[in-house]
């Protein structure tokens, strides 16, 4: 397993409260007759040391996507991926705090307002979404929108992130008249694979490298849902590398036809920002 996080900080002296903690709350979700011990649990966490590759299979998980999201009570995600042979296969995310109902959208009048929404996709099979309790699982589609003057855009909450002057002048270029639908963690691919917006771009500032583990499953439900996600020369994402995901200045999915038009956009701006 390719995992974010390891037992490091939990095995220090200060942490043995909080250890004592996890390992209740590991022992009341678990199933199982076995009680687990602290030191169990911390050696499971270490299971997710493994650094991925092309070769076998690999469970990719990020366990609080969005950390900056969850802190604030805003958006977060618990990813899940299977990547065989470096190509993810199947993605699972939840995303606790995103509402059913569609979101950056004008008001649709819709009467549901219950959040929890559980996401999944295993490859030629299409994206599936259903609520957290585990009831009305729908199919889910990449908006269809063709004028990108119609279109709106996810990103980052945090411009540290990723790089909303850029971003912001994109849009411009391409007229996108609604303003940016700015939240954490890989919830926007969540929203975007069900139609709520067009768009995701997402450009990391100099220096920072992606992980596999932000992206995996996130980006398999939006390509289940039959959009399209590249890096910004267009080339698909390559999760076969290990841990970090090589890439072309960052991460841009849509649907189909909205994809030549932003690609335009994105090159031009890029150009002019260097
Ligand atoms: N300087 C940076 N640039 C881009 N991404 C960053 C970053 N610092 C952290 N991240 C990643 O951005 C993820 C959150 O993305 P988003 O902005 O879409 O919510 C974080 O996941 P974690 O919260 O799991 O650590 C982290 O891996
Ligand atoms: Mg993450």
């Amino acid at each position: 397993m390719v995992a974010e996080e390891d037992s490091g900080d939990l095995r220090k002296d200060d942490s043995r409260e909080i250890l004592d903690r996890i390992t209740l709350v590991v022992n009341d979700t678990l199933a199982t007759e076995k009680t687990l011990s602290s030191e169990d649990v911390l050696t499971a966490i270490d299971k997710g040391r493994s650094e991925g590759g092309p070769e076998g299979r690999h469970w990719v998980l990020d366990p609080i996507d969005g950390t900056k999201g969850f802190l604030r009570g805003d958006q977060y995600a618990i990813a899940l991926a299977l990547l065989d042979q470096g190509r993810v296969v199947l993605g699972v995310l939840a995303c606790p705090n995103l509402p059913l109902a569609p979101i950056g959208k004008e008001s649709q009048g819709s009467d549901t307002h219950q959040d929890g929404c559980l996401f999944s996709a295993v490859i030629g099979e299409g994206a599936y979404m259903q609520s957290l309790d585990g009831f009305s699982v729908v199919k889910v589609n990449v908006s269809t929108i063709e004028n990108p003057e119609e279109a709106s855009f996810f990103e980052s909450f945090e411009a540290a992130h990723s790089s909303h002057d850029l971003t912001s002048s994109i849009a411009k270029k391409l007229g996108v008249k609604a303003p940016p639908v700015r939240i954490d963690s890989q919830a926007k691919y969540g929203a975007l694979s069900r139609g709520d917006g067009a768009i995701y771009l997402r450009f990391p500032h100099a220096g920072y490298r992606e992980k596999i583990w932000d992206h995996a499953a996130g980006s398999i439900v939006v390509t289940e849902a039959g959009g399209v996600v590249t890096d910004a020369a267009g080339n698909p994402l390559d999760f076969s590398k290990g841990k970090y995901l090589d890439l072309y200045k960052g991460i841009v999915a849509s649907n189909r036809q909205l994809m030549p038009k932003l690609f335009k956009a994105i090159q031009e701006c890029i150009a002019s920002s260097l």
